[in-house]
């Protein structure tokens, strides 16, 4: 079975240091409070993306992370490729901001079946220009909140299970580990731990194997109303997970640094 690898190392200054596959990231700010390393993230990405509001949280917080710097001028060093939506909230002046700063703007609010974050991702798959590189999408500001909005991010994990997605808040992290590869997951322990779990979102799981956890499955049955597995325990610098169901993988990331 094909090993699929995984790392955090994009919270790290320098994500190339790291010998895990070579990724291309995109940004997507949400309409969220944003993470304290949104600049780093940034900073990583060749690709940065507002999900309608999340222009908003742009343009109102990400000079607060540059408190003795002109406001205006953060906001011009900071704008986005591309803003993509149903433009119900983001700000009409900051529309007119971005797009005089050269940002894209694609409305898309015929489509009330799919959310802004859906749309965003659907955008960058049908990308040209990064059809063959290996992407990785980064979101900032998915989780807390409304609820609906929460699942509905985790879901759009489950509706892209191909893509590398990352849901990312101050707290955890969150992505998908497809069925049909034997992850790798090397742990960034500066950053993230010693706290995780192993969910099977989409369906049962018949048998899942992991190593490197201080509650380790072994052939073991997990299923939505049985057994997940929550609070568990990062304890070696690779995690290994074979599943035969599409499983969440979920870890905390650590303060200070
Ligand atoms: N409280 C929240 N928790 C988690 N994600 C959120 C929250 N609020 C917004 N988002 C994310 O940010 C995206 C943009 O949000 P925005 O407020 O601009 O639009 P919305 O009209 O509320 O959402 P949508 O149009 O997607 O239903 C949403 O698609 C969602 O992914
Ligand atoms: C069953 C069902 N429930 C809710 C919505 C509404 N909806 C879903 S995503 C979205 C946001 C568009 O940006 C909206 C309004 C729907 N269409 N179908």
């Amino acid at each position: 079975m094909e090993v699929m690898t995984h790392s955090s190392s994009f919270l790290l200054p320098n994500p190339s240091a790291d010998n895990g596959p070579s990724l291309t990231y995109a940004l997507l700010l949400l309409n969220r409070r944003l993470p304290r390393f949104t600049p780093l993230l940034w900073k990583h990405a060749q690709l940065r993306i507002c999900a309608d509001g999340g222009a908003n949280r742009l343009y109102d917080e990400l000079p607060l992370f540059f408190a003795d710097e002109d406001a205006l001028a953060v906001r011009k060093r900071y704008k986005p490729d591309v803003i993509i939506g149903d433009m119900d909230s983001i700000r009409e002046e900051l529309l007119g901001f971005y797009k005089n700063a050269g940002t894209k703007v694609v409305d898309a609010s015929h489509d009330q079946d799919t959310t802004d974050l859906h749309k965003c991702v659907s955008y960058i798959q049908d990308l040209p220009i990064l059809k063959n590189q290996n992407i990785c999408i980064l979101v900032a500001g998915a989780l807390g909140g409304r609820f609906d909005h929460e699942i509905g991010n985790i879901n759009v994990l489950c509706r892209f299970p191909s893509m590398r997605i990352i849901l990312l808040s101050d707290d955890c992290l969150i992505q998908l580990l497809p069925c049909g590869h034997h992850h790798e997951i090397h742990i960034q322990s500066t950053v993230e731990g010693p706290h995780c779990g192993l969910i099977p979102i989409g369906g049962p799981s018949e048998r899942s194997t992991t190593t490197g956890l201080q509650w380790n499955l072994t052939d073991a049955e997990m299923r939505f109303g049985g057994l997940i597995s929550t609070s568990n325990i990062v304890k070696g610098d690779i995690v290994t997970v074979q599943s035969d169901a599409d499983l969440l993988w979920t870890i905390s990331l650590r303060k200070g640094w």
